[in-house]
């Protein structure tokens, strides 16, 4: 490296041999000299070095605070400001000699170019020594992040088989614990176990991606919409003005949803294919509706997650709309098979591209929020156009190129069919009371879902938290009357009341249990939840409401117990002041009033909360003490 350069380069030169580039990857020598200028340059550097001799020798001091302020690099205009603004004692004599203006500050900066460029050398050599050390223990934390998140999994795994054995118990054992509980006879139970095929759909996205659509468009090609009515759903929607929503009208019967078109409550509806008999939910995607999308979710075993084919409205729905907080809701509720149905592909001429960008962004968000592998499959679909829905397209190269996989309608055949809780109490969650003037059910009737045990018709069972006995008169699932109701089932209830009960206070949220065994009520408990993305940490008192099954009760955050290692359940920080996202924690809930609840450990599908403050979603957990003593398993 020659020196006869002006003072810029030979302070530049002195990082060439070591690093090149600074720490945000920008190349420190920035500055051409054109060859006439670097002449002059030149002559200037000769003169002043002459001068130079005669000048001052540069402080140790000041050269190491050159060092400590710049580090690794620093350029001519950095290291004069320094020297100017330097109050060494030195400097500021010369600076009475307007030394800074001077010439000779040039020649004060050259004569110590030697002491600047070892210290520098010196200063890079350790940047780069530390910068290796702390790649290396990254390398190594990451390595051990994988090692213990490979742990939990095996953990996940025995304990969920050691709870699917749970539900294999046989009912002598259970009859031990529950002596009193009269069980179906032997030859029901296993009727209903052979017959188990239904599974509970629900359909979340972003609002607008195609639910309704999609799901509308599967029922008319399955016949379950005749062709006259679906006719007479057309004509509706030209009449307000919205053709293109005629097969969303199938489900959104309300009028402001089909003014607005948008759905607001769960369109309930059924169908059924060669191996499963499905029972969809058609869950809002909008904003302000996701309590009735909980409300939703909570019903469901598995889900058809939609979202948009065309890239813009696809992000739009992804980063900053409801695809990602519907997924984690339904994951949180106890949803673990998830089909994504990339809609809208016709709009992007079955772009491949398209569908693998969009499988590239949602696949590694689904892993990371809990959902296995093999339990998520992808399909490319339009729902308006109906392509892929049931059969496979025949006359559509721009898809059959590429795509040869299942169509939706054979992955749906292909979800499992949760065990369900045949031997435990009877619990049957009631999600809204209406009085039936006509068909099957007359007088008070329930909308239900039955989540353990058996209901039968004429079965005199306790309703909670009234504490009052009730007797079934009916019941109707998919439309048809029904003996009795297995776990799983969604069905309709008439019910005869006591004559001192007002049927007003029948609610979402009150269940219908065995008089012996009855669902635990309380006005506290303890969760261990896990904390969303949110931009304001919890704190001690944060009000909040609610959902667990068909539940909505407003409470608050009454204490911050500990953080907790979400893969091993140890506590890390008792009496944490705050909770921030993405953090593993157990608190104590307070509520307004006596609320029916489960522990996760006695009842999966109810043990769970939900916790949402306003428009947001804070948390879900699983619920781990209620307040009062608790039952077996
Ligand atoms: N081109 C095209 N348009 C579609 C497709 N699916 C739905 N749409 C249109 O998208 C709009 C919204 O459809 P909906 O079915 O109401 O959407 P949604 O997700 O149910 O809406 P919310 O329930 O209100 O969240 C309508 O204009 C549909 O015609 C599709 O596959 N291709």
């Amino acid at each position: 490296m020659s020196r006869h350069k002006n003072i810029k380069s030979i302070i530049q030169d002195s990082y060439y041999d070591d690093d090149y580039y600074n720490d945000y990857g920008e190349e420190y020598g920035q500055e051409v000299y054109g060859t006439e200028e670097e002449i002059k340059e030149q002559k200037r550097f000769d003169k002043l070095k002459k001068k130079a001799k005669k000048q001052p020798q540069c402080d140790e001091k000041v050269v190491q605070e050159i060092v400590i302020q710049f580090g690794n690099f620093f350029t001519y205009d950095q290291v004069k400001q320094t020297l100017i603004a330097n109050q060494n004692d030195r400097l500021k004599t010369q600076a009475d000699l307007k030394f800074k203006e001077s010439k000779e500050f040039d020649s004060f900066l050259i004569i110590n170019l030697d002491t600047l460029k070892k210290k520098n050398k010196d200063n890079i050599k350790q940047v780069n020594q530390e910068k290796k050390k702390k790649e290396e223990e990254e390398k190594k934390m990451m390595t051990k992040e994988e090692e213990e998140f490979k742990q939990y999994e095996i953990q996940l795994l025995k304990k969920e088989k050691s709870m699917n054995q749970d539900d294999q118990i046989d009912h002598k054992v259970l009859n031990q614990i529950y002596p009193d509980v009269q069980y179906a006879d032997a030859n029901l139970i296993q009727a209903i176990d052979e017959d188990n095929k239904t599974i509970n759909l629900v359909i979340i996205g972003h609002v607008d991606s195609g639910k309704s659509t999609l799901m509308g468009h599967i029922l008319f090609k399955l016949g379950r919409i005749d062709k006259q009515h679906m006719h007479k759903i057309e004509k509706i929607s030209d009449q307000y003005g919205k053709s293109s929503f005629k097969f969303a009208y199938v489900l959104d019967e309300g009028e402001e949803e089909r003014r607005r078109g948008v759905t607001i409550n769960v369109g309930q509806s059924y169908f059924q294919t060669e191996k499963r008999q499905f029972v969809i939910l058609d869950a809002p995607g909008h904003q302000d509706y996701v309590p009735n999308m909980i409300s939703g979710a909570s019903q469901a075993d598995c889900a058809i997650l939609v979202v948009e084919g065309i890239r813009q409205e696809f992000l739009r729905g992804f980063i900053g709309g409801s695809t990602k907080e519907h997924a984690i809701l339904a994951r949180s509720l106890g949803v673990t098979q998830l089909v994504v149905a990339v809609n809208k592909l016709d709009m992007v001429e079955w772009s491949e591209d398209a569908y693998n960008e969009i499988i590239n962004h949602v696949q590694p968000f689904l892993l990371q929020i809990g959902f296995r592998q093999d339990n998520i499959s992808f399909v490319p679909i339009s729902g308006l156009n109906g392509t892929n829905l049931i059969e496979k397209p025949t006359s559509l190269p721009e898809l059959t190129s590429w795509y040869t996989g299942p169509s939706l309608i054979e992955y749906l055949d292909q979800l499992k069919v949760p065990k369900r809780n045949i031997y435990k109490p009877l619990r049957v969650c009631l999600y809204d009371y209406y009085k039936g003037t006509e068909g099957n059910l007359i007088g008070d009737c329930v909308q239900a879902k039955v989540e353990s045990g058996i209901i039968k018709e004429k079965d005199h069972l306790l309703l909670q938290p009234y504490n009052i006995m009730v007797t079934i008169k009916a019941i109707e699932a998919s439309n048809q009357l029904i003996k009795y109701a297995a776990p799983g089932t969604l069905c309709d209830i008439s019910l005869h009341l006591p004559s001192s009960f007002d049927p007003n206070y029948l609610k979402s949220g009150n269940v219908i249990c065995d008089p012996k065994y009855p669902i635990h009520q309380v006005k506290e408990f303890r969760c261990q939840i896990v904390v969303f993305d949110i931009e304001i940490p919890i704190t001690r008192g944060q009000p909040v409401t609610v959902y667990s099954f068909s539940n909505r009760v407003s409470g608050r955050i009454s204490k911050l117990e500990s953080v907790v290692n979400p893969k091993t359940g140890e506590s890390i920080k008792k009496n944490p002041r705050c909770l921030m996202k993405n953090q593993t924690a157990i608190v104590h809930i307070k509520l307004e009033e006596k609320t029916c609840m489960e522990l996760f450990s006695n009842y999966r599908t109810l043990g769970r909360a939900t916790l949402r403050d306003g428009q947001r979603t804070l948390a879900a957990g699983i619920n781990i003490e209620l307040g009062q003593k608790q039952l077996p398993l």
